[in-house]
């Protein structure tokens, strides 16, 4: 897998829809994936021997359109979540300049590790709603998942989740690669 040849920041503009309210959901098992509150982190670890967080590039950026309105500039953070080297999750977060002058040293700190272990551990993250989106075989993200040697034979769904700290507000989408799909289904047929 040649990540270097991703292209940071590599988010796309995606219509994201209320989970409550999409009339569209996978089918289980992932769909519970997708609504999932606790951390993704904790869950992945349990389907592997080795959880490794591939960093794909951080740093200040003009958010997509409609993405974080109001926001001139966000920090992003954009990884692959690697389960024994392969990669499931294609996640992107977005953290208003605001919040990451408070706790830049958590965020910049973070660097191969989970930011799920900062936004679970502590009890000033409040999650918050989560929204859902499906990405089509044409999508950016689909040609990711091809440039990752996964082939996409239908869309991709992902999850936007929010993240309260104090009156901020930080936005994490994760898309579920095939690769992580595929797992899921087997592991759900193994039950
Ligand atoms: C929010 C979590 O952290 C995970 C790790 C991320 C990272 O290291 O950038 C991003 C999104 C999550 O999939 C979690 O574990 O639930």
């Amino acid at each position: 897998m040649n990540v270097t040849s991703l292209s940071f920041p590599y988010g796309e503009s995606i219509q994201w829809f209320s989970a409550e309210l999409a009339d569209k959901l996978p089918k289980s098992p992932l769909k519970e994936w997708l609504l999932a509150t606790g951390s993704l982190t904790q869950k992945l670890k349990t389907c592997c021997t080795q959880f490794e967080v591939k960093v794909l590039g951080e740093g200040l950026h003009a958010p997509l359109d409609g993405e974080y309105p109001q926001q001139g500039s966000v920090w992003i953070r954009e990884v692959l979540l690697c389960l024994d080297s392969i990669p499931w999750v294609f996640a992107r977060t977005l953290i208003p300049e605001k919040l990451m002058a408070e706790r830049q040293a958590d965020f910049l700190g973070l660097g191969t590790r989970p930011l799920g272990e900062l936004l679970f551990s502590q009890d000033h993250f409040v999650p918050g709603r989560i929204e859902v989106a499906s990405f089509e075989t044409c999508s950016r993200l689909a040609h990711l998942a091809e440039s990752l040697d996964q082939s996409v034979e239908h869309e991709l769904w992902g999850r936007r989740r929010y993240f309260h700290h104090g009156e901020h507000e930080m936005i994490v989408s994760e898309i579920f690669l095939p690769a992580a799909e595929q797992a899921i289904r087997k592991l759900e047929s193994e039950l």
